[in-house]
């Protein structure tokens, strides 16, 4: 399993059991983040988190899997489709984004983990979503690239618990700048609001 870096390199089965993990670990860190047990299921608790740590950590691979050529080939060839980025890294907001000629978009409902000011979400993690949603984008409109700068207006707090959408429209390609806007909207309000330049790379 160390050698496999990309999503579509990955059985099916596999995949579906690497995504159900993560998801029951995000579930995890949201029970920790919120726990108020007392010290003593807390201390039982690292325990047995701890144990599985170390049972995942003797097959782990150098890196966590993510989008490759051929997962994008299929997308690019299409004027419209999908594509789950990041599903089996616990760590990151899972997406599923869907892609139509210049344009994505990507819906998501934030919890507690994710709050920044009382009962909104943190601006990292906008700044996070729209930088995933805009860079697939430009991977599967445009090239290979990486983000050269992402400014991102805050219009007004975006609620936790409601569905959110994020989507993103690509501009003119001008060298090997590619620009690309984007929002995240909650309730049909305008929240966060977007403007990014990409920078065409080789890989
Ligand atoms: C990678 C493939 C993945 C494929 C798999 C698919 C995965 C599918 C899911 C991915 C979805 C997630 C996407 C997340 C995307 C990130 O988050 S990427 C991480 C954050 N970004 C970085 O780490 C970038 C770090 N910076 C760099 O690597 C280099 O500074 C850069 C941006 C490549 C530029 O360096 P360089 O190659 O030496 O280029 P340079 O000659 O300086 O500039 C080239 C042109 O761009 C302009 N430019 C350069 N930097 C900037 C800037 N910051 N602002 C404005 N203009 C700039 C220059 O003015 C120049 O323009 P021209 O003179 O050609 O007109």
């Amino acid at each position: 399993m160390t050698d496999r870096t990309h999503l579509g390199d990955v059985p099916p089965d596999w995949l579906a059991a690497s995504t159900s993990l993560a998801q029951a670990t995000r579930e995890l860190v949201e029970a920790v983040a919120l726990s108020d047990a007392d010290a003593t299921v807390l201390d039982e608790a690292r325990s047995e988190v701890a144990a599985l740590t170390e049972r995942l950590r003797a097959t782990a691979r150098p890196h966590a899997l993510r989008p490759g050529p051929a997962d994008l080939a299929a997308l690019r060839a299409a004027d419209a489709g999908s594509i789950v980025v990041r599903p089996t890294n616990p760590g990151a907001v899972p997406l599923e984004i869907s892609v139509r000629a210049d344009t994505a978009e990507a819906t998501w409902t934030a919890g507690p983990v994710h709050e920044g000011p009382p009962g909104s979400l943190h601006g990292g993690t906008s700044a996070s979503l729209l930088d995933s949603v805009l860079g697939t984008l430009v991977q599967v409109r445009g090239t290979p690239a990486v983000t050269g700068t992402l400014t991102v207006r805050y219009r007004r707090r975006v609620p936790l618990g409601v569905p959110l959408t994020v989507s993103a429209a690509l501009g003119e390609r001008d060298g090997r700048r590619l620009p690309v806007t984007g929002r995240i909207e909650a309730g049909g309000e305008v929240c966060v609001e977007a403007e990014a330049l990409f920078v065409a790379v080789e890989r």
